[in-house]
């Protein structure tokens, strides 16, 4: 009790001095204090009471202009002349006609009779538009284009009501009138008329530019073709005013909050052999996040339909051209846009994910100061000094950072890591000595209530918003309360490890939620590998927006192992497609490429293509290594080796961490690796290549390795349901035909079929040799689209083909040569063998 009453005690002293050191610091330092009196002025607040300010001062000038309309007689010769205050503070007591006094008043006429006449009603629409979108950040409407319009309707409708008036009045305004007196003396009656109208023609031109192309060709009576997506087609908006991909941009977004440090015992200590009561002791007390407002435009797909119509078929229209022709192509069509065919498509908004962690970070001091009496009393058992310490408070573990005293080596520290783990016996207690780029000691000891990290939280993050990485991923918090992101393609490839149940599977649902909140379906599929089958069938619903297949297959989701192996070979068909194209384009890079493409460089009847990253993700990698082996291995090999460049990304998730499943050679290729808890020390060793990862506390907690340091991150959580509710929202929305089609792949056992006997040949063989030799070109793929058959039988159909001698054998990424150029040959063939 005494001790407790003695703990107190000295906290308070403690904060007395902290309280009065603030203040003799702000006094020295007058800049900083204002800066804090400036920051302690919310911003929000501001901006919402200028914003509701406006909304009621355009409701006020709309009714005084109304009312004007009525009454300006009554008060004209009241307000005529006089200034807002001249005429405020008159003598005459009269009440005014207008309905909001003189104020409405006076107003009323400046705008009316002074300046724009009627078509001052538009300033009304400005402010409240401004002022929704200032105080509640709700677009009514677009609002550079309301304004571009708005004004140059005030000012064109200004000019043409003076046209007819005879004197200033409310038609026209006072602008309106006098600009018309000085046209029609310079032009004339005749002459201001036509440049009135042609001032009209040129402010439709310039606000509205309509599509003249199109025009032209209605009157022509021809019909542009239009891009078929297979399913009916919306009306597309111009791609360079399209912004789809980031609805959430231009919305409020609340930052991260900075750290603030709370002291306890700032003095320094007096003498050298600072006495544990003595020892300056801080915590960094990160605050929790306030609640972030997001919403997510409406009107985005009203805005692309207020467009003009822009169906572009390029490769259709277009003979095979040359660059000057990819020039005009470009001046004609703009850039291309790859999100085009489904312009209409929006991010799922961000109340589709739940708020967890509302209450934010929950600091228990007797805690913090019982686990430091514990550290101090532990060290000075091994006679280590401490100059300070300092514990920073985060979601679930606290960081103690030691300043050792002058003259101890931090190889001592080093060296007695297990001992003071041991004498500190916490679970989960993780010694970093020396923390890189510090000189300082930390010691991480679980938080006895720790707080959960809520994937909405790190969505709305400023960060992962504002995040200009080509696959931006957002993935927990780390000990300073910081979001942590980082962009998939720089990982390259992740490798995820962690016991059952320590958040494996959230940890990748919260990677792969990350990319559905700021993809468009034409920038990124997956390829989604589920052995255990129950984690990732969510996302089977959003199948036909973000997923890809082999050609002939039912589920997008692969489940069986034999199909892996074809899914993997082909990925390893479409690498070395892709790396052909890059040749090809002379790019380094897919962004390289892509972005050549999107100018209009590259030409599609060249086989050239916008390519969408690819995200392979396998969970349970083990169970695939035992099941096929070396059959996975290699190609996956392959991949993390070879795909960087051209955006295919493996994820690849392991429950085992032994050796002979995260084998040498998968190790060398994935530089980044993240750990959730495992059970020993050297499944930790196989995955970080350091100690570590055994020591973690589980349920999301964990370590993230990228080659050169270890964080320690508290995983965001998403749960089951707003998963479902995600691919849902995505689901719901119109998608392409079908999945992304990956390239067909013929597995060895099948090549080089042999002769068949004519009763062994199919009973379409004579058509799909047709097909083949009319379209001279020999794939199941092929054979699959114009005979409508499954994958399995246009493969055997292949195979019989290539038996008849038809076409060659299968040459890798390469397709099928095809041995007959002419079809009357082939007739000839087929009658031989009583095929016709
Ligand atoms: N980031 C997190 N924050 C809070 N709790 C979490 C977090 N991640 C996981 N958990 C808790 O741990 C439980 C197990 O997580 P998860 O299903 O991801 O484990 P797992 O490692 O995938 O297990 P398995 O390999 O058996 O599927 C979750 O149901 C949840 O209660």
């Amino acid at each position: 009790m005494s001790e407790e009453n003695e703990i107190t005690k000295k906290q308070d002293e403690s904060k007395g001095r902290q309280k009065s050191e603030k203040a003799a610091k702000a006094k020295q330092n007058p800049k900083v204090s204002t800066a804090k009196i400036a920051g302690r002025i919310n911003k929000k607040k501001v901006k919402t009471t200028v914003g509701v300010l406006l909304i009621l001062l355009s409701f006020y000038l709309f009714l005084s202009f109304f009312s004007y309309l009525f009454n300006w007689q009554a008060d004209q010769d009241r307000v005529m002349n006089k200034s807002l205050v001249e005429f405020l503070f008159e003598a005459n007591d009269e009440p005014v006609a207008n309905w909001l006094g003189k104020f409405g008043a006076w107003s009323s006429h400046l705008f009316m009779y002074r300046w724009f006449g009627i078509s001052s009603f538009g300033f009304c629409l400005l402010f409240l538009i401004s002022g929704f979108k200032i105080a509640l950040n709700i677009r009514l409407m677009p609002i550079l284009k309301t304004y571009g319009i708005t004004l140059v309707f005030i000012i064109w409708s200004a000019v043409f009501l003076g046209f007819f008036a005879n004197s200033t009045n409310y038609l026209g305004g006072a602008f309106g009138y006098q600009l018309n007196q000085w046209l029609s003396l310079t032009l004339g009656g005749f002459g201001s008329f036509i440049l009135i109208l042609v001032l009209f023609y040129l402010s439709v031109i310039a606000v509205l530019n309509p599509d003249f192309a199109k025009l032209r060709a209605l009157l022509k009576g021809s019909k542009q073709e239009e891009v078929d997506t297979g399913e009916e087609t919306e009306p597309i908006g111009n791609p360079l005013d399209i912004n789809i991909l980031n609805p959430i941009k231009d919305e409020q977004i609340k930052q991260d909050q900075k750290s603030e440090a709370v002291h306890f015992n700032e003095d320094e200590p007096e003498d050298e052999e600072a006495t544990e009561e003595e020892m300056p002791f801080m915590v960094d007390t990160p605050e929790p996040e306030d609640d972030f407002e997001i919403s997510i435009p409406v009107d985005a797909e009203a805005e692309f339909g207020e467009d003009a119509d822009f169906s572009v078929a390029v490769a259709k229209e277009e003979e095979p051209v040359n660059e000057d022709d990819l020039d005009k192509l470009r001046q004609e069509f703009g850039e291309y846009d790859p999100t085009l065919d489904l312009a209409s498509y929006m991010l799922p908004p961000i109340e589709l994910l739940n708020d967890y962690g509302g209450k934010g970070i929950s600091v228990n001091k007797s805690e913090l100061e019982e686990n430091k009496n514990k550290i101090v009393e532990t060290l000075a058992h091994y006679k280590i000094e401490i100059a300070k310490i300092k514990a920073t408070v985060g979601p679930t573990v606290t960081l103690y950072e030691i300043v050792p005293a002058p003259g101890v080596r931090i190889s001592k520290i080093k060296n007695l890591e297990d001992d003071i783990a041991l004498s500190l016996s916490a679970l989960g207690i993780r010694i970093i000595a020396p923390i890189p780029g510090k000189g300082t000691i930390g010691i991480e000891v679980p938080n006895s209530s720790p707080d959960m990290v809520s994937m909405r939280a790190l969505i709305a993050s400023e960060k992962f918003q504002n995040s200009d990485a080509e696959l931006p991923v957002v993935i927990g918090k780390t000990i300073t309360n910081e979001t942590y992101t980082f962009d998939l393609t720089k990982m390259p490839h992740l490798l995820v490890a962690g016991a059952t149940g320590q958040g494996k599977s959230v940890g990748l649902n919260a990677i792969l939620v990350s990319l559905l909140y700021k993809k468009h379906p034409a920038q990124v599929k997956f390829v989604l590998v589920d052995p255990k089958k129950v984690e990732l069938t969510l996302y089977n619903k959003i199948e036909r927006h973000f997923l890809a297949k082999l050609p002939g297959e039912g589920d997008a989701i692969i489940t069986d192992t034999s199909k892996v192996v074809n899914t993997l070979n082909s990925l390893c068909i479409e690498m070395d497609e892709r790396y052909e194209l890059l040749k090809e384009a002379q790019c380094r890079t897919i962004k390289e490429y892509n972005a050549k493409f999107i100018q209009r460089r590259l030409n599609p009847e060249k086989g050239h293509r916008y390519l969408p990253y690819i995200v392979v993700l396998i969970d349970e990698f083990a169970d695939l290594i035992m099941t096929a082996g070396k059959e996975v291995e290699h190609p996956i090999a392959r991949i993390a080796q070879l795909a960087r460049a051209i955006g295919i990304h493996l994820i690849v998730a392991t429950q085992r961490p032994s050796v002979n499943v995260i084998t040498g050679m998968i190790k060398a290729n994935f530089p980044a690796r993240i750990a959730f808890r495992v059970l020993s020390k050297i499944d930790s060793r196989t995955i970080l290549d350091a100690s570590g990862a055994d020591q973690l506390i589980g349920r999301g907690d964990m370590l993230v390795s990228t080659g050169s340091d270890l964080v320690r991150l508290q995983c965001g959580f998403v749960d089951t349901p707003e998963v479902e509710k995600i691919c849902q929202f995505i689901g719901d929305q119109r998608a392409y035909p079908e999945a992304m089609l990956l390239p067909e792949y013929v597995g060895e056992g099948s090549e080089g079929g042999g002769d068949f006997e004519s009763d062994e040949l199919d009973v379409m063989f004579a058509e799909a040799a047709r097909i083949v030799v009319i379209n001279q070109q020999g794939s199941a793929s092929l054979l699959q689209r114009k005979l409508k058959l499954g994958y399995n039988r246009a493969g055997r159909l292949v195979d019989q083909l290539e038996g008849m001698g038809i076409i060659g054998p299968f040459q890798g990424s390469k397709a099928r040569e095809v041995l007959y150029s002419d079809p009357v040959a082939l007739e000839e063939y087929l009658k031989s063998k009583g095929l016709s």
